[in-house]
């Protein structure tokens, strides 16, 4: 295993050891509290650009799971075609893994993938930097290439743009309800949570005039980046709602997006919600729910527009979790109700926006 060491931008390193692709890289250092799960986050492509800090000490220990592929065409245990995080930092990566799917070290699939990992590094206190100065981007230099100094930028960068589909991709051709899924960099789960309802899927490139189409509703899905490099996808959304009121429900940067949409401004937080057991409250009840989340901006909901309220407003630091129209079917949420991985206590989202298709 080869030396490398961590370098933040405010100058604090970490030494530790490479264990997946020896390669030196650079991105903006997020962390990740969720005790499981790594398949799935390193495959959402909403950590694109991004160095994935797991504050869980042991990694790996259930090794990968196999590519298989669905017949419509999604994979059955990945949230997208390909590792999409620049790099996983772990503290204590296990070499053996046993679980009963697993057909692979998480090691074998970083090196099969280009992707770097590294290992013996203190995630908590790693973490604890993070939190006090706030988010930051970081390199990974290895010993024996002094002169190789990766570079990288993420802020100002369309990541949306680099991760969407290209084409139009259909699922459950004549299922019946027609749901336009605007493609910023979609979960699998996502899809599966739509296709599990009975309804027609058409995903559609994040910046593609859908609004001449057939269908019956929008969703708007998750994506990498700042929302605020994807004005074309707003100023579409923004047609699609001056011309009918269909339902229109978004996840994560689709929250982002429809609140855009809506009038509001996005800030960037401090550090990010990134974990399985963010709490999050529902706007006039005191149900409380559960989520799974990834996301570094929100919502002001000072600035959604007057015909806007919040939906759900996070427990923990009273950041918008989501909103909806006061009149017409359209909402969204800041957590992923898909969840994969995480908790499914919220998945009644789906419901909720298939219900409104009838
Ligand atoms: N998962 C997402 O959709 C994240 C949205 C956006 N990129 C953010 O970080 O806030």
């Amino acid at each position: 295993m080869k030396n490398v060491t961590l370098v933040l931008e405010d100058g604090t390193k970490f030494r530790g050891k490479s264990f997946g692709y020896d390669s030196p890289v650079a991105g903006e250092v997020v962390f990740n509290t969720a005790m499981m799960g790594y398949p799935e986050s390193l495959t959402d492509p909403s950590y694109a650009g991004q160095l994935m800090v797991l504050t869980y000490p042991l990694v790996g220990n259930y090794g990968v799971p196999p590519f298989t592929v669905e017949n419509n065409g999604i994979a059955t245990f990945m949230e997208s075609d390909k590792i999409y995080a620049s790099a996983i930092i772990v503290a204590d990566y296990s070499e053996m893994y046993s679980h009963w799917n697993a057909v692979e070290s998480l090691a074998d699939w970083l090196k099969r993938e280009h992707v770097p990992g590294i290992t013996g590094i203190d995630t908590r206190e790693l973490t604890k930097v993070l939190r006090e100065h706030g988010v930051m981007m970081g390199k990974i230099l290895f010993d024996d290439e002094p002169d190789n100094i990766p570079t990288a930028d993420y802020e100002g960068v369309n990541f949306v743009d680099k991760v969407s589909c290209k084409e139009i991709i259909r699922y459950n051709e004549g299922a019946g309800k027609k749901v336009v899924l605007v493609d910023c960099g979609v979960k699998n789960n996502i899809i599966r949570c739509l296709l599990n309802r009975g309804v027609e899927v058409i995903r559609v490139p994040w910046n593609y005039d859908y609004t001449d189409m057939d269908f019956d509703g929008l969703f708007l899905a998750n994506g990498p980046g700042d929302p605020d490099m994807c004005e074309d996808a707003v100023n579409i959304i923004r047609k699609q709602m001056s011309l009918s009121t269909k339902p229109i429900c978004g996840i994560c940067m689709g929250n982002q997006l429809l609140a855009k949409a809506g009038g509001a401004t996005i800030y960037k937080l401090k550090y990010g919600h990134r974990s399985h057991n963010q709490p999050v409250r529902m706007v006039g009840t005191t149900n409380c729910y559960v989520t799974s989340q990834n996301h570094g901006y929100a919502v002001d909901a000072s600035t959604l527009g007057k015909d806007w309220e919040e939906l759900f407003v996070n427990m923990n630091d009273g950041s918008n979790e989501g909103i909806r129209h006061k009149t017409n079917p359209w909402f969204s949420s800041q957590f992923h109700p898909e969840a994969c991985s995480g908790p499914v206590d919220t998945e009644f989202m789906f419901d909720k926006f298939v219900d409104a298709l009838k």
